[in-house]
């Protein structure tokens, strides 16, 4: 209590101290005290408030910063006042924000993103040494442009014909511009390459070239779904750049409209007009390039260069026209470019010029579009979005996703290319079989694919072969009395002819001399019965050669005279760039000399061989008697005078050495070759057709005596039959 009686307040502070002596580890105990250290003091001082645990360390404030009522923080309530101050503030981000706009479109501009360093840029050119650096897809060939690797990736690049570049502000608003642009169906922009005053523009590489060269390639088959999916990556790519801020392009050309890889159409030179103005250009290129500008820019002195939206339809619809027809702008015509590039300005009668569309195979909705597109006057050309529209039934066969119309079309290519390799590979096999066959004309087939297969021929040794020479009579008097070419005439026919022949006998015909001619049985394939091969041949021979007519002089008849003598020889080949199968040994001698002392008509035989062939049987002789044979000396000697017929039995079949002999019915001995077939009727042999107007077996099959069977030589079959010959 106070001297006046009052009472004086105890004010103690209270709060939570660690006590670990109480359950909890906390208990409430006094931490401060309020005490009144002067009696005059109206309010007590705190006394030990540091011990206090203040939450967030300090004690609370003893008011609200804008006070108990909010009064200390109130604004001032004119609007005018706050108005403007909310404009300020407004003009002030505004400002701001297009400052930052400005700086950051300045900041592109000045950046040369679009910039290529020549360096960065390995023109690949189609002789190039660096192959291995060449991605497999890339044909240096095909490229028909200018090609090169920058940062690992093939590139197109298109050199601009100018004298000196100066890249200026609106150049680069243009460079900034077409950076931007990203489609699937346009050429993807890489960059310029300014260097010492030129420039060229570097773009994506589109391996399969042009869609003018596509359309060129007549082995690709372009069936409708490829066609729609090309006119719809044409119309998507156009859309968009009718859409961008490029509006148009001003050049759209099927050379402008590429074909990569996975078979999508990209369009290409799109933009970049004030980079490519002033181009010194080739007259014909810009003649080439009006083909597909629309009339009303042709007529126009001065056209813009990015021309116009339905100046691009007008274009889409020539494209269209060229995809179609697969001949070109124009379709097949006479006139030059200049004509239909005149005529489509200033149409000749008021008869508007364009390409025909007769014989074009489209649905009428199709033609309807192609219609609509080049109509003279721009504003009846429908926009590209009803042109799609118009075009639904071409493109209903088409998949709605990209990748599925992706794959479709490499399939189709992928079938179209098996299709296109089967033809080229029957085509290959026709001709290796010409090859082969003219191979084996000159020198046997065993050889011919030892030689092939590149091994070396060993020279062989035969113990017994049957030689047969024929020349002849009178040749030189042929010679004397026929021109040159006259002589080549006889003895083409008298050869194919001959060839023919002894084709159907197991023997061998070395190459004639002149008028000479040898053949030899039992070599390079060892037979058995090689004399009677070789007697048969001749006998047929003989009957033969007297019926063919000699062309200029058809009253005369050739003759021949032959000889043959068996015994052994040796045989290779000789020689390496024009390789030659040669018989070498004492038995060619001597059959050459058993023909040189024939007679006309008459088949000389040795006794060597006559022997063999009164083995075999079936052969009928008459004795000549000593004959001396230069180097042999006198030796007795027989003429073959004919065989038995009745000793044919078998279909007649033509040897072909190498044919599997249970390909052919028959009965053969260890040779391949049917035991009656080597003793044939003679009449019914002459009956066999030289150069092979009738086959064997119709000449065997056929009763009664046949007709006059007639060859025609092998080089021109229009011609009426050179030489003939007819059974007596
Ligand atoms: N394979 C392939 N060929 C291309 C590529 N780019 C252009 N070409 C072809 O290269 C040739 C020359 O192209 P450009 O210099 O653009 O000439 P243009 O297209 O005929 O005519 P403009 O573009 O009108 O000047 C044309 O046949 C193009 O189709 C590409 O990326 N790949
Ligand atoms: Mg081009």
């Amino acid at each position: 209590m106070d001297s006046a009686g009052d009472a004086e307040g105890n004010f103690s502070v209270i709060g939570l101290v660690e006590d670990h002596t109480v359950p909890g580890g906390w208990s409430a105990q006094p931490v401060a005290a309020f005490r009144y250290a002067n009696s005059s003091d109206p309010l007590p001082e705190l006394v030990g408030g540091s011990q206090i645990a203040w939450i967030g360390g300090k004690p609370p404030i003893a008011e609200p910063p804008c006070g108990f009522d909010g009064k200390k923080c109130s604004l001032p309530h004119d609007p005018g006042v706050l108005f403007a101050a909310g404009a300020v503030a407004a003009a002030a981000v505004l400002a701001a924000a297009l400052l930052l706009r400005h700086y950051r479109y300045e900041q592109k501009l000045a950046s040369v993103l679009w910039k290529i360093e020549a360096k960065d840029l390995t023109i690949i050119s189609a002789c190039s040494d660096n192959k291995t650096s060449i991605p497999q897809e890339v044909d240096t060939r095909r490229a028909h442009t200018t090609i090169a690797l920058y940062r690992g990736n093939i590139v197109a690049v298109k050199k601009l014909n100018k004298k000196s570049i100066d890249v200026t502000r609106v150049i680069k608003k243009e460079l900034k511009q077409i950076r931007e642009l990203r489609h699937e169906n346009l050429t993807a922009f890489v960059g310029v390459c300014v260097e010492s005053g030129s420039a060229c523009i570097v773009s994506a590489y589109c391996s399969r070239g042009s869609l003018a060269r596509v359309l060129a390639d007549r082995d690709l088959l372009l069936d409708d779904m490829f066609v729609a999916k090309l006119v719809a990556d044409l119309l998507r790519g156009l859309t968009y750049l009718h859409d961008s801020p490029l509006v148009s392009h001003g050049n759209l050309t099927s050379s402008n409209c590429l074909v990569n890889s996975d078979w999508v159409l990209q369009i290409a030179d799109y933009g970049l007009h004030t980079l490519k103005s002033m181009e010194t250009e080739d007259a014909l290129r810009l003649e080439k390039r009006m083909l597909w500008r629309a009339p009303e820019l042709l007529r126009d002195p001065n056209p813009p260069p990015w021309g116009s939206q339905k100046g691009d339809v007008y274009s889409f619809g020539i494209i269209l026209y060229e995809i179609l027809g697969r001949s070109g702008p124009w379709g097949d015509t006479n006139l030059t470019n200049d004509e239909i590039i005149g005529r489509v300005r200033h149409p000749i009668g008021g008869v508007l010029f364009r390409p025909p569309l007769s014989g074009l195979a489209a649905r009428p909705s199709v033609l309807a579009v192609l219609n609509a597109c080049w109509s003279e006057r721009p504003d009846r050309r429908p926009d590209l979005r009803l042109v799609w529209l118009r075009l639904k039934d071409m493109h209903a066969g088409m998949k709605t996703n990209t990748f599925d119309n992706m794959l479709a079309m490499m399939e189709k290519y992928a079938s179209n290319l098996e299709a296109l390799v089967e033809e080229k590979t029957n085509k290959l096999t026709e001709e290796k079989r010409k090859t082969d066959d003219l191979l084996h004309r000159m020198l046997p087939r065993t050889i011919a694919e030892a030689l092939k297969r590149g091994e070396h021929i060993q020279a062989e040794s035969y113990d017994s072969v049957t030689v047969f020479f024929s020349d002849i009579v009178d040749f030189s008097h042929l010679v004397a009395t026929s021109c040159p070419m006259q002589i080549v005439d006889v003895l083409h026919d008298l050869y194919t002819c001959c060839d023919a022949i002894i084709s159907y006998y197991n023997v061998y015909k070395v190459e004639p001399v002149r008028d000479a001619y040898m053949v030899v049985g039992g070599l390079p394939e060892r037979c058995s019965k090689h004399a009677a091969e070789v007697a048969s041949m001749a006998l047929h021979l003989l009957d033969v050669v007297p019926q063919i007519r000699i062309r200029h002089n058809p009253v005369a008849r050739l003759n021949i005279k032959i000889g043959i003598h068996s015994g052994q020889c040796a045989a290779g080949v000789v020689g390496i760039k024009m390789p030659r199968y040669c018989i070498f040994g004492d038995t060619v001698n001597t059959a050459a000399r058993m023909q040189s002392t024939s007679d006309p008509q008459k088949i000389h035989v040795s006794h060597d061989t006559y022997v063999m062939l009164r083995k075999h049987g079936g052969f009928h002789f008459k004795e000549r008697g000593i004959v001396n044979i230069k180097g042999r000396g006198e030796i007795k000697t027989w003429w073959l005078i004919g065989e038995d017929h009745e000793r044919r039995r078998a279909p007649f079949y033509r040897f072909q050495p190498g044919v599997s002999r249970s390909s052919v019915r028959g009965s053969y001995d260890e040779t391949g070759w049917s035991t009656e077939r080597s003793i044939l009727n003679i009449r019914d042999r002459a009956r066999l057709s030289c150069g092979g107007s009738l086959g064997p077996g119709s000449a065997l099959s056929s009763p009664g005596p046949p007709a006059c069977a007639c060859f025609v030589p092998q080089r021109d079959h229009h011609s009426a039959p050179a030489v003939s010959f007819c059974e007596d």
